[in-house]
């Protein structure tokens, strides 16, 4: 019952993960959920952790206890004052049976004691520290493995609606900070809970008023602890969202670096990053100075229970009430209980902090995935890799509606261009045939079946995508090529990247097929990494190919070999291409003009020059543009100004 309000709570925070609106979840259902799903499995290191902290929470008030008997048993040596410490321990006989003599033959077993309690306490800590931290680091990786498994598997939609940096963010921060309140917890309601039990108990047993009169405070502390913790959380909330904030601008500021210096907006970015970490800063700082509240709090009422303990221990010394080993167990045992108390009084603080960045892991733990494989979901059967859309509509999450009944037709080996100003929705069609969206109404078919019935895996085995700007992994040519197709022959990679014209220059490498290609590919031309994504998907030799192909224009000898390398590789297969070259749109067997989602125009070139339409319009006003032109063919001029075309109708 409880674990479900957490998941629905979750889900509801889902869609707007990592930001300031994500549900707050209770410290208790954070903790409980953790416990469930990470340490559970790690059931075994806790408890022996436990154990352990048992172990050396119970050995706390055992040294006192041992200062109180040196003192009575050998200091108090004289006549006068062992009529003193007969008082309590009359019962006992104790101290009566005790000459000095045989005190002093108990001094070695005292020591001895005091020794073994300390080697018992520290091994029984390493014990307790090595199994807390085996569970905590193999926390995090559960985690962190969950919520890179979540974020690969989840909708493209749903991930492209936060910034990366943000993911980047909880992964790093957030789910280490979880990991820290989980151990102090554990920690805290073990080890400090029963050192701090043990130590009253043997106050209470010394002097029960004493313990009262010292501990009269300790309600007191709990308010103030519990405000400074809410507080610690609005702090702790604020300065991860600043965090997150400050991890997107790093990687902005990265990726985008060429602009930034191109522009010279170096100081802008730097004034811009300073403002976050600032924020960052005020929130660190809000959390730490609540923090730090707490500890002079607990000392300042601690002595105001101390100072009470000095007065009225004093007067029962002086009356002859209370041994002076007695008094010395006892302010001992008050001085050892403070620290456990303090973790103890500020293990809200510590759960507050936790739910404040559970309340922001687990909103990407529950996001369910919509696109995923239907019940009983059959694989695609590919005889002809026809694609059909049939009166597809789709509008993206935040409304905008992309795409209006549209019917594209592409057969079986045929090549079928998509032309249109910029924002009419051509990405957005191609995007629907390997199911990276769902449409909102209509049909996607390939080779009659409908994409939503056929598992994911084959229908994604069926095409091959080729992006505007295709994207390399930081890794050699060879694995880069071979992406996806595990298990390829040096040949097979050789012949796909002959096949798309980059064998050559691939081997004018220094490291040839093993040079590593840097972040994003940067280390190579862009019309190499073209060819590196023509030479993938060539090797991955799909029925269906989908193409958008570059706006960017190369230099003449380039632009041929990656024209050469995409005939190649359209030779033979189903080709749905989003076309920005003249070369590409003129060799397709039909065209379809694209404007405002809708599909305005079809048919082969020559037909849509005929029918004196938008296409026809796109097309001269390209050719006004680039007339004169004496490097370029006029079927290899990029169909650039398609945007002005449009809205200058
Ligand atoms: N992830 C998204 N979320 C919301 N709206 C989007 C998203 N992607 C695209 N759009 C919108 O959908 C419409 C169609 O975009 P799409 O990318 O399909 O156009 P396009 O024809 O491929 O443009 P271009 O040629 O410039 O790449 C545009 O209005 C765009 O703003």
């Amino acid at each position: 019952m409880g674990n479900d309000v957490v998941e629905n709570a979750g889900q509801n925070a889902g869609k707007t993960a990592g930001r300031d609106e994500a549900k707050e979840l209770s410290a208790f259902a954070a903790a409980r959920r953790v416990a469930a799903q990470y340490l559970y499995p790690y059931r075994w290191h806790i408890l022996t952790a436990v154990a352990a902290n048992i172990v050396v929470g119970a050995v706390g008030p055992a040294l006192p206890f041992l200062l109180q008997q040196t003192i009575d048993l050998l200091f108090v040596a004289d006549p006068s004052t062992d009529l003193k410490i007969d008082v309590p321990f009359a019962d006992s006989g104790l101290t009566e049976d005790m000459s000095f003599g045989s005190s002093m033959d108990v001094l070695p077993y005292i020591a001895g004691a005091a020794a073994l309690i300390m080697v018992v306490r520290a091994f029984a800590t390493y014990i307790s520290n090595i199994f807390m931290a085996t569970m905590s680091q193999n926390m995090i990786a559960a985690l962190q493995r969950n919520l890179f498994q979540k974020l690969v598997w989840s909708d493209l939609g749903w991930v492209q609606q936060t910034h990366s940096g943000r993911f980047i963010s909880i992964f790093l921060n957030d789910v280490t900070r979880l990991e820290s309140a989980m151990s102090q917890t554990i920690v805290n309601m073990t080890r400090h809970l029963i050192m701090l039990v043990g130590l009253l108990a043997y106050m209470i047993y010394l002097d029960w008023l004493l313990t009262i009169l010292a501990t009269c405070v300790g309600p007191l502390i709990v308010v103030f602890l519990r405000r400074i913790g809410k507080r610690t959380r609005k702090a702790t909330t604020k300065n991860l969202n600043e965090t997150a904030t400050l991890s997107s601008l790093i990687s902005e500021a990265l990726k985008g670096i060429r602009v930034v210096k191109a522009y010279g907006q170096e100081s802008h970015e730097t004034d811009r990053a300073q403002a976050t970490i600032l924020k960052v800063l005020e929130h660190r700082m809000k959390a730490v100075r609540a923090r730090a509240a707490a500890s002079p709090l607990t000392e300042a009422f601690s002595g105001l229970g101390f100072a009470a303990v000095i007065y009225y221990a004093g007067y029962q010394g002086g009356t002859g009430a209370m041994t002076s080993g007695e008094f010395m167990g006892f302010g001992s045992a008050l001085l050892l209980a403070y620290q456990p108390l303090k973790a103890v009084a500020n293990q809200g603080t510590v759960m507050q902090e936790g739910a404040a960045a559970a309340s922001r892991i687990f909103p990407v733990l529950d996001e369910k995935a919509e696109i995923a494989d239907m019940p009983g979901a059959a694989p695609l059967k590919v005889s002809s890799g026809e694609i059909r859309f049939e009166n597809v509509s789709f509008h993206y999450r935040d409304g905008t509606e992309a795409l209006h009944a549209v019917d594209i037709d592409v057969p079986h080996g045929k090549t079928v261009a998509l032309v249109g100003p910029s924002g009419a929705g051509k990405s957005t069609i191609l995007n629907l045939v390997p199911r990276f969206y769902d449409t909102s109404s209509g049909r996607v078919l390939i080779d009659g079946q409908h994409v939503r019935d056929v598992t994911l895996s084959s229908l994604r085995d069926a095409s091959a995508l080729v992006t505007q700007e295709p994207f390399l992994f930081d890794d050699t040519i060879r694995a880069n090529i071979a992406y996806g197709v595990p298990d390829t022959s040096q040949e097979a990679i050789e012949a796909a990247a002959r096949a798309a014209a980059a064998h050559e220059f691939i081997l004018a490498l220094k490291d040839g097929y093993d040079t590593v290609v840097g972040e994003g590919g940067l280390k190579l031309s862009g019309g190499q990494r073209q060819r590196i994504a023509i030479a993938r998907a060539m090797l991955k030799n799909a029925p269906i190919l989908l193409l958008d192909e570059a706006t960017s224009s190369l230099d003449t000898a380039s632009e041929q070999q990656v024209q050469e390398a995409l005939s190649t590789l359209m030779k033979g297969r189903t080709t749905l291409v989003i076309a920005h070259r003249l070369s590409t749109i003129m060799h397709a067997d039909r065209i379809y003009v694209i404007d405002g989602g809708r599909v305005l125009e079809q048919g082969t070139h020559s037909e849509l020059l005929a029918k004196g339409g938008l296409y026809a319009e796109l097309y001269q006003t390209q050719f006004a543009q680039d007339d004169g032109s004496e490097t370029q063919t006029p079927a290899d001029v990029p169909l650039k100004g398609t945007e002005q075309a449009a809205a200058g109708e």
